[in-house]
């Protein structure tokens, strides 16, 4: 896959002095779903506005489809769609013409059969006609990726799209963005619900006091928070690890009075059987055995508090 957006050493510091973006280099390919993490203040924003061309970077290069965004500006603008974190809509202008109005504004002709495509795709056909704010709150986010689509963008961004949403709203919002993707747009979206990310990224890049600490696949970050933790409790406490365990992953926990063995859930064998009949043969007595999952927030968390320190 080719890359759609080439971001190149990119650095932002606002005039008040803040360091907002601090050297972020990153491709997004063509077609895929990247998923940008970050607590309040990471800086997603302001990468998103650096390369939507909102804010202009102190250093670095971004390149969408090839163009530059400083030099090549409006060709690389032409590009891309962006849904905004707030809702920045007209109250009394009708549906239908807020969106033909965003196609004419990045000098597309006008084109009924397109708009109405997207408006159907978004389910907001039957309310053409209505004013936006007759609209719930879930409807009007929908009429902000309706115009951010309206002059047929190869990549959008979706800032926050399901923040303070219901469950349901955003469900439909993942169903739009993979029906958005099966249409061939690049999406990057920034996100603090996790589950988010897990449910429709196809990578995901994990910020921090504008930094990027990571850009992985979801499914490799799935495996990593597939690790498993066996915590066997011993009857007696022991020093030390029997010498017949040495080939385990094993760690020594609780003053001696527990053992941990971390696998891999993705893997054939999590060797767990083998691990228990080994430990019986060296004469320690379980007392007990529980299971705990890494998650992907603990990954995240962790991530962050590496970064901290
Ligand atoms: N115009 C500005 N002038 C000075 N500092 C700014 C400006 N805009 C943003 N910042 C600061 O830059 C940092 C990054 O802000 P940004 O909005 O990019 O974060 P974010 O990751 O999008 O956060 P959130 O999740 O809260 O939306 C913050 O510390 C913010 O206060």
């Amino acid at each position: 896959m080719t890359a759609m957006v080439e971001i190149s050493e990119l650095r932002k510091t606002y005039q008040s002095g803040f360091e907002a973006l601090k050297g972020v280099s990153l491709e997004i390919r063509e077609g895929e779903i990247l998923a940008l993490l970050g607590p309040n203040g990471a800086g997603k924003t302001t990468l998103i506005s650096a390369i939507c061309g909102i804010s202009v970077p102190s250093s670095g290069t971004i390149r969408v489809g090839g163009y530059d965004t400083i030099t090549d500006y409006r060709a690389a603008r032409k590009l891309i769609g962006l849904v905004p974190q707030e809702i920045n809509l007209e109250p009394f202008q009708k549906v239908i013409d807020a969106v033909r109005f965003s196609r004419g504004l990045f000098g597309c002709k006008r084109d009924d059969v397109y708009v109405e495509r997207i408006l159907r795709q978004l389910s907001l056909w039957d309310k053409r006609d209505a004013k936006i704010m007759e609209l719930s709150g879930g409807m009007k986010r929908r009429v902000l990726i309706a115009k951010a689509l309206s002059h047929e963008p190869r990549v959008l961004f979706l800032d926050e799209p399901t923040a303070g949403v219901d469950v349901e709203l955003r469900r439909d919002m993942w169903d739009i963005v993979a029906k958005l993707k099966a249409d061939g747009v690049t999406i990057i979206l920034t996100t603090h619900y996790i589950e988010e990310a897990e449910a429709i990224a196809d990578r995901i890049g994990v910020i921090n006091k504008g930094e990027l600490l990571l850009v992985e696949e979801k499914t490799a970050l799935m495996t990593r928070m597939g690790r498993k933790e066996l915590v066997v409790e011993l009857q007696e406490p022991v020093e030390s690890l029997p010498e017949a365990l040495s080939g385990y992953d094993l760690d020594l926990i609780e003053e001696g009075r527990a053992l941990r063995y971390t696998y891999d859930t993705s893997a054939d064998r999590t060797g767990i059987t083998k691990l228990l009949s080994d430990i019986s043969a060296t004469g320690l007595v379980l007392r007990d055995i529980r299971t705990r999952q890494s998650s992907l927030e603990e990954i995240f968390v962790g991530l962050l508090q590496e970064n901290a320190a």
